[in-house]
């Protein structure tokens, strides 16, 4: 349980969320911010207990379990821990006279006020990097050819959808700061999940996903999507009408069957299935196909938690049948995903019994003098690796917007 107190430091509530940043940073501690979709301010979780931040299995979805901020890799691996931030500081600029605390940072209040209040005004913010070696990017000619073995898998029926992907370095422009990119983020993607973690081991990631994983809301609605299709937004375009080729909404189509796929493991007959619709997600249209189950109707108190561990990864960045998927993006994608199509978001913070977590998509991850920014593409047979090429380009340019 979290307690709140009053808290009014003598500085503008941006400068208390930097201070705050730079308390967790210098002492070596995880951080995480975020801002949900069409909401006006974001929120902070720090963790005191380092150690305790590294979680086995995806957190439980129930409100009984702890508050915290996940942050999980694509895939499990002594590399990539999975993350569950306890929170034992909590921030929400909503409310910004007062602060959430828990049991053991209520216990060191007075060293915590010192900490901060000794540091000093323009902290140089020493954020985490990830012990990894940069990853390997792809040429243009090395993405086309992963995307022709995609589709050699697809024909010879390894698999019948998979998504690749691959990863670009950029430098970072002079005078780049992380905080100011995830308020650039904010303000360029309202309706986005838009995220800034920052933990040793894991390194530092920025992002702004479109993609709900698992979100239980305060009616208790557990909500899920299938997102994937994938257009560019013109000038114009009137979402609403946009034409679909036969090839997204095939891919769009297997992810949906997917979720289906996973209640139907867990006998769960009473999901309404709205869609599919087209988006809007930054300069980019996708398909969208929302699924929600009413958990005070159901008998059925695990469903979240349930949900989450088939869930992930969905089809929407792993594939269909999802082992072999797996198995030919391991042989073949030629560098490590790390976090990215991995998820993330708060578990009962603030609210006990609501969760919302995110796919971790149009994000990078910082490095002290560059960005390695992420995006892949759903393929089906019918695949054309220029166009594939062009739709990661696209990609791209969502987190890309804040390094020009
Ligand atoms: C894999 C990504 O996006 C996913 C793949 C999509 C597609 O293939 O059309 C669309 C939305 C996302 O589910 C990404 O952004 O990197």
């Amino acid at each position: 349980m979290l307690q709140r107190i009053s808290w009014k430091p003598e500085l503008p509530v941006a400068a208390r969320l930097r201070r705050l940043v730079a308390l967790a940073l210098t002492s070596g501690r995880p951080v995480a911010l975020w801002r949900l979709p069409n909401t006006q301010h974001a929120r902070l979780c720090l963790c005191l207990r380092t150690d305790s931040a590294y979680a086995g299995l995806p957190p439980a979805l129930e409100p009984t379990a702890p508050a915290g901020f996940a942050f999980f890799p694509f895939r499990d691996s002594d590399h990539n821990p999975p993350l569950f931030l306890p929170a034992d500081l909590f921030f929400d600029l909503a409310q910004p006279e007062e602060i959430h605390v828990s049991a053991a940072a209520a216990a060191r209040l007075p060293e915590l006020r010192q900490h901060f209040a000794a540091l000093p005004e323009s902290v140089e913010l020493p954020w985490h990097v990830s012990r990894q070696p940069e990853p390997a990017t792809a040429s243009r000619a090395e993405y086309e050819a992963l995307v022709a073995a995609g589709v050699a898998a697809i024909e010879t029926e390894t698999v019948r959808k998979v998504v690749s992907s691959r990863a670009v370095r950029q430098s970072l422009p002079a005078g780049f700061d992380a905080l100011a990119a995830f308020e650039d983020l904010q303000a360029r993607y309202p309706n986005a999940f838009v995220s800034l973690v920052s933990a040793p081991g894991v390194g530092t990631w920025l992002g702004a996903t479109p993609e709900v994983l698992a979100e239980i809301d305060e009616q208790q609605i557990f909500r899920t999507m299938a997102l994937a299709g994938t257009q560019p937004l013109l000038p114009g375009m009137k979402p609403a009408t946009a034409k679909w080729a036969g090839k997204d909404l095939e891919e769009h189509a297997m992810v949906a069957r997917y979720i289906v796929s996973c209640f139907k493991q867990l006998r769960l007959r009473e999901y309404d299935e709205q869609g599919p619709r087209t988006v809007v997600a930054g300069q980019l249209l996708h398909l969208r196909t929302d699924f929600a189950v009413h958990l005070r109707e159901v008998p059925f108190p695990t469903l979240g938690t349930d949900m989450l561990r088939l869930l992930h990864p969905t089809p929407a960045v792993g594939g269909v049948p999802k082992q072999p998927a797996l198995e030919f993006l391991r042989h073949h994608e030629g560098y490590d995903r790390a976090y990215y199509a991995g998820f993330l978001g708060p578990v009962n913070l603030p609210e006990t019994g609501v969760a919302r977590l995110y796919v971790n998509l149009r994000c990078l991850q910082l490095r002290p003098r560059e960005a390695i920014l992420y995006a892949g593409t759903g393929l089906t047979i019918d695949s054309d690796p220029a166009r594939e090429w062009q739709e990661t380009e696209l990609k791209l340019r969502t987190i890309g917007a804040i390094l020009q």
